[in-house]
């Protein structure tokens, strides 16, 4: 079965001749359709983590199989590429063009992944991506004409618009208030039902509990991981948060 294969994965960043080992061998694999999380404290790598998995920085050693292709074997270009076609990326600093409208942001990748691809098609997936994600009424409002909310959605349009086999979220609710938190999540849990695979990183129980695994990372390594299981139902949300939260106690969150 297809997945994300990451072998013996080092980081090390060098600041002023200090080195500073980031990642220090990780192992783990995300099914094709699995939503997992990853915690851990402040400065423990989670961010150098998602980062190195889906190529936007080189590991320093060890291994990335991206659904079938070893990302350190390839060229820049071809990394640029495969992160176009084959990932979507839900991330803080939300890399809006600002000169663009929400309709505009969404549609770019979709330009920049295939010239040859029927115009028409794209407008359309647009459009029903902004349907289900309940920001039609804002396509041509500009990146600063909507709300906190409304931008992460429309990130995750764009996140989506390629088609992408995972979406790679740092703190996807992170900006968020508890509404626009839930909504999102709520946004994310039902593309992961549709097929996408999702990689998100977070310090919120609440968005961790809806992922089906947790994995926990301290000082650069997968301590421990929780499999919590798909999450169907809203009914059993407080269970799973329940059963979290005492994980994480144990492990000293
Ligand atoms: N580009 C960089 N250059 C040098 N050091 C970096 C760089 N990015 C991250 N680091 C260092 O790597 C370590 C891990 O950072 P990272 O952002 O991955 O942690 P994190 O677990 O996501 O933290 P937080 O929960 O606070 O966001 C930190 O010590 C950080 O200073």
């Amino acid at each position: 079965m297809e997945s994300l294969k990451v072998t013996n994965l080092c980081k090390t960043y060098v600041v002023n001749k200090r080195q500073n080992n980031v990642l220090r061998n990780v192992n783990l694999e995300i099914q094709a359709g699995e939503m997992v999380a990853i915690m851990g404290p402040s400065g423990s790598g989670k961010t150098t983590l998602l980062y190195t998995v889906s190529g936007m920085d080189d590991a320093t050693a060890g291994k990335v199989n991206f659904f079938g292709k070893e990302l350190t074997m390839l060229k820049p270009n071809e990394i640029s590429d495969l992160r176009l076609q084959e990932m979507g990326f839900v991330f803080q600093q939300m890399y809006m063009l600002k000169n663009l409208s929400i309709y505009d942001n969404i549609i770019l990748p979709a330009y920049q992944a295939n010239q040859k691809k029927n115009r028409h098609d794209i407008q359309e997936r647009a459009k029903i991506l902004m349907q289900k994600l309940g920001i039609s009424d804002v396509s041509d409002n500009g990146v600063n004409e909507v709300s906190g909310g409304q931008l992460q959605r429309a990130c995750i349009c764009r996140s989506l618009i390629n088609q992408p086999k995972i979406i790679f979220a740092d703190e996807p609710t992170g900006a968020l208030n508890k509404q626009n938190s839930i909504e999102v999540m709520d946004e994310l849990t039902r593309i992961n039902v549709e097929g996408t695979s999702i990689m998100l990183v977070t310090h919120d129980m609440r968005v961790a509990s809806k992922c089906e695994r947790v994995l926990y990372i301290e000082d650069g390594n997968i301590r421990d991981e929780i499999i919590l299981g798909k999450c169907i139902s809203t009914s059993d949300i407080r269970q799973r948060e329940r059963q979290l939260n005492e994980w994480l106690i144990k492990l000293g969150w």
